[in-house]
């Protein structure tokens, strides 16, 4: 007999660990501290502590509740070196038996030499990032790897039965991109035939090691910004879950699609062999789906949010669940987006704790309901009602609603949206600034040295007091103002050292937020942000860039671009309260940012630049929510730059390859100066810009920040001669892709020197 599928679960967990243990261990690899074996061991050892939590915190050891997500640094790396996906200028790496070392996988993974590393793209509509797949006619798709089938034996052998998970086969293929050898036009999802087979096979081992259900994610099934035809998207999946259905000796197969609503995918995989189900029910419904379609097949209702940090309304998650007719609990998303636990954070107010539930607060959550789907609602009636509660402590909480803020947000008019003519402007400007045709400038941020972050760890814990910290931070501005000045940048910035985050920096000196000591999520691979907490409603209770700005400007005669960061982007990258709309909370931080713009502005400072890198990551993935969103997050960025005089240049900085759907809206953001990212594309978007008709100053990124590569002098002239013949020359800027980071100096002082040689090259040849 078939073992049923889990009454509670979860699609994923945290995989840094609560004291980011894998990215140090990773990063010690890297570096050559620790030996492969060792970081084998450091994994084995996470991966036993995770599923001893998870039990604890109330999942079941043997009923594959427990999902066996561990990756090194990306699922969807994983699954492409499973199905043998490496891409050709990788071969090297790959052993006789198809299959690779860890130091191959960190090879694909950050590239090395000359050689590119596999591109980073969002995951879904959240601030993760995934390497996207390189898919081709020379594409040999077979069983590489044999990791997963490992880790569900080592979970074996310690006495658990986990439910191991990967990248469903569609989500696969539909986010990869053709390799560069493949024919104009080609499809990586054409190959789904060819790689079948490979997750047939994988299905197979995975039972010979005792796994009961395997999840296969596919997320793309939600989402409609995937660039291939609807009916294409629904035929295969038809198809591949017919096939995997028939293998014999398999897993029973759970099919999760967090992120949104199924639609019209929902009727194909229940008319498919596939036994469960998970559906979003955060985000998404099951609007239309009649009870009697759904028939035997386990409807999983993801009803506990796992892309944010509230403890939420329980009773109503549990109506949910019971409205969808579903049989077991999830949560809506992999919990990998949250940090680890409430109760690891000894600093944060208890009330607002109260509140909170991290990725170990959910579970619990899912371990309660999952109660009441099994004894009923009177069962876990106390925990709904204390969850109820919270919730109403939390409503009437100071802080939570200040008149002041409200007041101010309600007497906005168009005026308050609108900053006038382009034309007079640009006048203005030109004759306030007077900068050289083909200005340079850089986006912000200077390498954030080991040493920078061990003086703001020492400040932190009090062993570096106030005044020796700012001289500090000061003696490193200077440094970074003198090496623009002597590579012979036109605008200047002061590097940004005095951020541990571009969010969370603002975050701290803003009302309405609190900050996390341990609450790290993992951004990409290695990577980590800790979102900051957006509770109450925001507002400014002094200046906080002005001294660092004015200061860099007391050092230069050449003009100094204050930074701040954007509404929207302060926003993606936080957990936002829940209880009000997004645009009433983006105007909030708009008017902050405002009255710190008018202090800089008034501080002498003639440029100002407001990141929004994440106004697209934000973009819903439904085409029907984007107009409203693109209207509300423009007009915010609109809301916070338009109170300055026509003579303040104000730029912005956007930095990821994805323009389409947003080109408009950039425009509508009516930034005097708008960097991008072009580099890693070689300008493709340039022509695209150009043709929607921008008029305005753009700086097409000459160099890609994120590997230690220096671009030579004439790559960097021909993409700024690209840059030239679509583009009118008196629109054009110099800058790199996006902000320096997270790279070294070495590199850095390279690289910005080529630049600046090769504007000159072409400044002389115009
Ligand atoms: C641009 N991106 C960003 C996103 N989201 C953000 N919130 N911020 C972003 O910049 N999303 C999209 C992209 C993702 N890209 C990145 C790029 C780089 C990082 C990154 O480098 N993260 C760092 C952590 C940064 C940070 O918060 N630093 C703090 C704390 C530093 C720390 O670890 N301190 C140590 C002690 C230090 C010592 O003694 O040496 C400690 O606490 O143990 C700081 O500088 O103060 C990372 O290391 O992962 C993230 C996303
Ligand atoms: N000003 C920021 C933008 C990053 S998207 C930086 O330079 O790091
Ligand atoms: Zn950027």
């Amino acid at each position: 007999m078939s073992t049923p599928f889990p009454t509670g679960t979860i699609l994923g967990y945290p995989r840094i660990g609560r004291r980011r243990e894998l990215k140090k261990a990773v990063e010690a690899f890297w570096a050559g501290k620790i030996s492969a074996e060792e970081l084998e061991a450091a994994a084995a050892e996470l991966r036993a502590v995770t599923r001893e939590r998870l039990a604890t915190l109330g999942l079941g050891r043997a009923d594959s509740s427990i999902p066996e997500a561990f990756s090194y640094y990306d699922q969807v790396l994983d699954a492409a070196v499973t199905v043998g996906a490496v891409p050709t200028r990788f071969s090297r790496l790959v052993k006789e038996d198809g299959s690779l070392d860890l130091a191959g996988y960190f090879t694909i993974a950050r590239g090395e030499g000359q050689d590119v590393p596999a591109e980073m793209t969002k995951w879904f509509d959240s601030n993760y990032h995934y390497l996207v797949p390189e898919i081709g006619p020379e594409t040999n798709f077979s069983l590489a790897s044999d990791r997963l089938i490992r880790e569900v034996a080592e979970a074996t052998t310690s006495g658990f039965r986990t439910r191991p998970v990967i990248v469903g086969p569609v989500t696969f293929l539909l986010l990869s991109k053709a390799s560069e050898s493949a024919p104009e036009g080609y499809q990586p999802l054409d190959r789904l035939d060819d790689l079948l087979p490979v997750y047939a096979e994988l299905l197979a081992a995975l039972t010979a090691v005792g796994a009961e259900w395997v999840q296969l994610d596919e997320p793309a099934l939600v989402s409609e910004s995937i660039e291939v035809d609807r009916a294409t998207v629904l035929a295969a999946t038809e198809k591949a879950y017919a096939l995997l259905g028939a293998v014999p000796a398999r897993p029973q197969i759970f099919v999760a699609a967090p992120y949104g609503s199924l639609d019209d995918a929902l009727p194909v995989l229940l008319a498919s062999p596939v036994e469960a189900i998970g559906v979003d029910l955060v985000k998404g419904s099951l609007d239309g789906i009649s009870t009697s379609s759904i028939g035997d097949t386990v409807i999983v209702g993801g009803v506990i949010d796992g892309h944010n940090i509230w403890r939420g309304d329980l009773a109503a998650a549990f109506d949910k669940l019971e409205a969808a007719g579903a049989t077991s609990v999830s949560s809506s998303t992999s919990l990998f987006h949250t940090p680890h636990d409430v109760d690891d954070e000894p600093l944060l107010d208890p009330r607002l704790k109260s509140w909170l539930a991290f990725a170990d607060q959910k579970v619990d959550q899912i371990a309660t309901l999952a109660v009441g789907l099994r004894n009923g609602r009177a069962a876990i009636q106390d925990e709904l009602d204390a969850a109820t509660d919270a919730l109403t402590d939390r409503h009437n909480a100071p802080g939570v609603r200040d008149g002041a803020v409200r007041r101010r947000a309600a007497s906005l008019t168009e005026a308050d949206f609108s900053r006038g003519d382009y034309a007079e402007r640009l006048a203005a400007q030109d004759e306030a600034l007077n900068l050289p045709f083909l200005p340079t400038t850089t986006i912000g941020s200077f390498p954030q040295t080991g040493d920078i972050r061990k003086a703001r760890a020492l400040h932190a814990k009090g062993e570096l007091s106030e005044r020796e910290y700012n001289d500090y931070l000061k003696a490193e501005i200077k440094r970074v103002v003198d090496l623009q000045e002597e590579i012979g940048i036109d605008v200047i910035v002061h590097g940004e050292p005095e951020r541990n985050d571009m969010v969370q920096y603002f975050a701290e000196h803003l009302d309405g937020f609190a900050v996390t000591q341990n609450g790290w999520v993992q951004s990409y691979g290695s990577r980590c942000t800790r979102p900051s907490l957006l509770w109450g409603d925001v507002a400014r209770e002094a200046p906080i860039t002005v001294e660092w700005s004015t200061y860099t400007q007391s050092l230069t005669e050449k003009p100094v671009k204050g930074m701040l960061t954007g509404p929207v982007t302060i926003l993606a990258w936080s957990f936002v309260r829940d209880d009000q709309p997004l645009a009433d909370t983006a105007n909030q931080v708009a008017l902050a940012l405002r009255d710190e713009i008018a202090d800089l502005e008034a501080a002498g400072i003639g440029i100002i630049q407001v990141d929004e890198p994440a106004l697209r990551e934000l973009l819903p993935l439904k085409k029907k929510d984007q107009p409203s969103y693109l209207d509300w997050s423009v007009g915010s960025f609109r809301l916070a730059t338009a109170g300055v005089e026509k003579k303040t240049q104000i730029h912005t900085h956007l930095c990821y390859s994805e323009f389409g759907v947003v080109i408009d809206a950039i425009d509508r953001l009516d930034a005097d100066v708008t960097s991008i990212e072009a580099a890693r594309s070689k300008m493709e978007v340039v022509p695209d810009i150009q043709s929607s008709g921008f008029g305005r100053g753009i700086g097409p990124g000459v160099y890609d920040i994120h590997s230690p590569r220096v671009p030579s002098v004439e790559e960097v002239t021909g993409l700024i001669e690209i840059a030239l013949g679509s583009i009118p020359e008196r629109q054009i800027w110099v800058n790199p892709d996006c902000g320096l980071k997270t790279r070294g100096y070495t590199e850095t002082v390279e690289s910005l020197t080529n630049v600046v040689e090769a504007t000159l090259a072409v400044r002389a040849r115009h």
